[in-house]
């Protein structure tokens, strides 16, 4: 049974969710805000009252910030020891006064659905089919949830 707390125990496995929220952001415009007054920004004027789109994405893939931003790359969050490290740019659920309310509790089930399945199966694809045919373009959208493909869940036991 994983608990909550294990995470700091678990530096590669919280890696490789980081990096999973990193590549695969399914919120990658976050949501509409409007500015509540003139705003100067990295010298741009912004009207106040003009409706701003973060684009998330460009932190999550910006290559002054990741060393191989369109790679799947747990290192990304792992110093050279092995320990779990965190990214100013890891910004999935946004940021500031408005960022996601349930980033808590999403992370803490993510976490725990995540070890829990790999704990108890081994997934693979489907027979007659090879990793390699497996597409994990992400259908695109407002957000982008993965395409539906087939996996078979093998029990460890
Ligand atoms: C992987 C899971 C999730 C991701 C990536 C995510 C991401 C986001 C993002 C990007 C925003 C927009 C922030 C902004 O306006 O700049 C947001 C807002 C929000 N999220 Fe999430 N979210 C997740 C799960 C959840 C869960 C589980 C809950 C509730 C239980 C939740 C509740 C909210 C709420 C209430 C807001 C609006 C906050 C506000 O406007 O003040 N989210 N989320």
């Amino acid at each position: 049974m994983v608990h909550v707390e294990d995470r700091k125990h678990l530096p590669y496995t919280d890696a490789v969710i980081h990096e999973i929220q990193r590549l695969c952001n399914i919120s990658p415009m976050a949501v509409p805000h409007k500015t509540s007054r003139d705003v100067t920004f990295h010298g741009y004027f912004i009207k106040k009252g003009t409706t701003v789109i973060p684009l998330l994405t460009s932190v999550l893939y910006d290559e002054s910030e990741w060393e191989s931003p369109h790679t799947f790359n747990p290192s990304h969050f792992l110093d050279k020891e092995g320990r779990f490290i965190k990214r100013d740019a890891f910004l999935p659920f946004s940021a500031g006064r408005r960022v996601c309310l349930g980033e808590s509790l999403a992370r803490m089930e993510i976490f725990l659905f995540f070890t829990s399945l790999l704990q108890h199966f081994r997934f693979i694809p489907p027979p007659g089919v090879s990793e390699d045919d497996l597409d994990l373009t992400p259908a695109v959208g407002f957000t982008i949830p993965p395409s539906p493909h087939e996996l078979c869940a093998i029990s460890r036991q």
